[in-house]
């Protein structure tokens, strides 16, 4: 794997990212950059783009306008460097219901090339990272909806990624399942300097110190540390700032 000097330390940064579906312009001109081991929260309202913006990080779509760079490796020409540092949650469920927990990991390990006997530590630490050891032989369809999410976030770790992508993991969990998740995230991805891009529509999800980057109608209207954004708009909570540089608001 070649090696590219990141100075700047970024994890990720897109330079003028357009996309436009057949007849329908979606992203105009999105810039940003992620610094590695940052919590970035990418803050916009159902619609924004956020999905489409994942799917071109994630090469599911081709960036035929603008650039995409992981860890110096641009996504284009080195597709293959800067995929393998990427962790990612989509925002629809992928596991498959009628596997156990177990066999839900060991199937992506083998996917991703690694042996069993080395999966099968890291799935037993991931697994009790997750509070998820007790239903290792369970099926997957049996989990409540915030166990599954816990196991895709999981899942996504297991390959060591340096950069986590979650798509709006939280949506449909109730309250105490969302902050268990995001506590989670904060706390594990942090520890072990992984990078993250979260997704979300709901602005309590935004702590103080975080990256924000607000994404409205395909484009971003503001980005820098959020309570910074606070100061710069005089703003008191992350739903006031929102309205103020939107016009509307998200849910909190
Ligand atoms: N495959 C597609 N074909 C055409 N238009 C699409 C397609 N996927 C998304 N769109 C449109 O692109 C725009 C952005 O959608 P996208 O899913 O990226 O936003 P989002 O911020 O992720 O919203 P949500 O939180 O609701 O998923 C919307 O107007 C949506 O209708």
């Amino acid at each position: 794997m070649s090696q590219v000097a990141t100075p700047e330390g970024m994890a990720l940064e897109l330079d003028s990212v357009s996309f436009a579906y057949p007849r329908r312009p979606v992203l105009q001109e999105v810039s940003f950059t992620v610094a590695a081991g940052a919590f970035c929260v990418l803050l916009g309202p159902n619609g924004a783009g956020k999905t489409t913006l994942f799917s071109l990080i994630t090469r599911l779509f081709l960036c035929r306008s603008g650039s995409i760079r992981i860890f110096g490796h641009d996504l284009g020409r080195e597709g293959r460097e800067a995929l393998g540092r990427l962790g990612v949650v989509f925002q629809q469920p992928t596991l498959d219901l009628d596997l156990s927990v177990d066999q839900n990991l060991r199937y992506y390990g083998a996917l991703q090339g690694h042996p069993d006997r080395i999966m099968g530590t890291r799935i037993r630490e991931a697994l009790c990272d997750a509070d998820l050891a007790e239903r290792a032989g369970e099926k997957v369809r049996h989990l409540s909806g915030g166990q599954r999410r816990r196991l895709e976030l999981a899942r996504a770790l297991l390959n060591d990624p340096r950069l986590l992508l979650a798509d709006e993991p939280t949506v449909g969990l109730d309250i105490q399942s969302r902050r268990d998740i995001i506590v989670r995230v904060r706390e594990g991805c942090g520890s072990r300097g992984v990078g993250v891009l979260w997704a979300t529509h709901l602005v309590d999800e935004v702590e103080p110190h975080d990256q924000l980057v607000v994404l409205h109608q395909g484009r971003v209207v503001r980005q820098g540390i959020a309570s910074a954004i606070l100061a710069e708009t005089g703003s008191k909570t992350v739903h006031q700032a929102y309205s103020l540089l939107t016009g509307g608001g998200p849910k909190s």
